[in-house]
């Protein structure tokens, strides 16, 4: 067993992901599910469209469907008929004719060009309407062409595709009404500790609420994975080991928070021994730096710190690519670092690569970030009122106000 007093040469949080990553292997089972079911779920199989969209020539714009051949200088074109959006137009135009047509009707066999109603004059003659364009239109302009958008064949997305919401409408547009994806990935969480209380009970004197469950609850919902909630334990031996033996038969992953640092009362570490291989790593990031990453038998442990600002963190710095790749997501998005000129001054001492909470803002003269009170990994608050990250690397010390820093947005997890 590692001794938990000996110092351990820190990771950096690049380095922590990347051996993570090296060691997991995406879940393959698929199953069936209806469109309406499938935001956030991932493709298991590449998305190859059956069919042209759109299907037909069709007008974009209400006027007047015609050959632009056709127009010469003062000479109207008589409208031979309307075309009208869901309706079938099969009547042969003659030449010099043209078509009354609505947005999205199709466009009549022989025409080419759509010249939008405010273009033209429109008269009336011995019960005949004319047209005179008062431009010269482009061929083909205003028309939206059969396979513009997707062409019959082409392969819409790619396999490990997470399904967002304009991509479901894309789908619909194909006339697919199912789509084959991953399963969940199912993640188990608990809270552990004898001076936690559920909220909505009453706090005795030296307790605290459980607070962690909730967030990370929360975060893991929006990444789109099934959460099995095994509730908040006491510091009793027998209790954790039955929640950790729960979660190696139902569920792929457990997140626990709290007992990865150096303190004594925890026997998750000892059951942790006892039940699989969890390494404890010092991560050098801040908050964030004790943490814990293993296998229980066929299911993978990620012990977070109990601090609930570190929980926060590591969840989605550290643990959110593992279970995007777990969850079988492809071509994961990288972390946009934006440059923002700090409000005010930033305290850090150098070490570790902090994460501080900021709030970021546009102004007329571009990005501006402020810190919000106490930095503490305690104080929930600092991350409740942040949208971002102010990112300290490691070896930068405290800064002056006014100078320019790397901010991150925070991502689904926490948006
Ligand atoms: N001597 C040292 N002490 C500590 C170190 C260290 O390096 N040397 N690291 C500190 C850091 S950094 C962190 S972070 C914490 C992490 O400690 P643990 O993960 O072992 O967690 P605990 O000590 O059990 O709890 C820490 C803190 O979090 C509160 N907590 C725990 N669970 C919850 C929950 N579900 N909801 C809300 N709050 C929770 C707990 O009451 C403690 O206050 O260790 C430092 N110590
Ligand atoms: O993880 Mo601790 O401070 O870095 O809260």
């Amino acid at each position: 067993m590692q001794d938990a007093r000996v110092p351990k040469p820190m990771l950096s949080a690049e380095q922590a992901v990347m051996q993570m990553l090296a060691e997991v292997r995406a879940i393959t089972q698929q199953v069936t599910v209806p469109l309406n079911q499938a935001l956030d779920r991932v493709l298991a199989q590449p998305v190859i469209s059956s069919m042209n969209v759109p299907g037909y020539d069709n007008a974009a714009m209400d006027g007047y469907a015609l050959r632009a051949g056709d127009i010469q200088p003062n000479q109207p074109l008589a409208v031979a008929g309307i075309a009208l959006a869901g309706h079938a137009f099969t009547d042969k135009v003659p030449s010099a004719s043209c078509v009354r047509i609505m947005t999205g009707a199709v466009l009549p066999a022989g025409l080419d060009t759509v010249v939008m109603q405010e273009q033209v004059t429109l008269s009336e003659t011995d019960m005949q309407q004319q047209i005179l364009c008062q431009l010269v239109p482009a061929v083909g302009e205003h028309v939206r062409r059969a396979g513009e958008d997707i062409c019959q064949g082409a392969q819409v997305f790619a396999a490990g595709h997470k399904l967002r919401p304009a991509d479901l409408g894309l789908l619909a547009s194909l006339g697919i009404a199912q789509v084959q994806v991953l399963r969940q990935l199912k993640v188990a969480i608990f809270s552990c500790g004898d001076e936690l209380i559920p909220p909505g009970q009453a706090l005795p004197e030296g307790h605290i609420y459980d607070s962690n469950r909730y967030v990370i609850a929360a975060m893991l919902q929006r990444l789109g994975v099934e959460v099995l909630d095994l509730g908040l334990l006491p510091d009793d031996p027998a209790a954790i080991e039955q929640a950790f033996l729960r979660a190696m038969a139902q569920a792929d992953v457990l997140i626990t928070s709290a007992g990865v640092s150096v303190g004594d009362a925890d026997y998750t570490r000892q059951i942790l021994h006892k039940l699989g291989q969890v390494n404890f790593w010092q991560v050098a990031i801040k908050p964030g730096k004790p943490f814990a990453f293993g296998k229980l038998q066929a299911c993978w442990f990620f012990g977070l710190p109990g601090n609930p600002v570190a929980a926060v963190v590591t969840l989605e710095q550290l643990v959110q690519p593992v279970l995007r790749k777990l969850s079988g997501e492809g071509g994961q998005p990288s972390a946009t670092l934006l440059k923002a000129q700090c409000d005010v001054p930033l305290k850090k001492q150098p070490g570790r690569r902090d994460y501080q909470r900021g709030w970021y803002w546009q102004d007329t003269t571009g990005l501006k970030v402020k810190t919000l009170g106490s930095q503490s990994s305690g104080m929930l608050s600092s991350i409740a009122n942040a949208n971002c990250y102010i990112v300290l690397e490691r070896d930068s010390g405290s800064l002056p106000a006014g100078e320019m820093v790397s901010i991150l947005p925070f991502s689904v997890m926490l948006g």
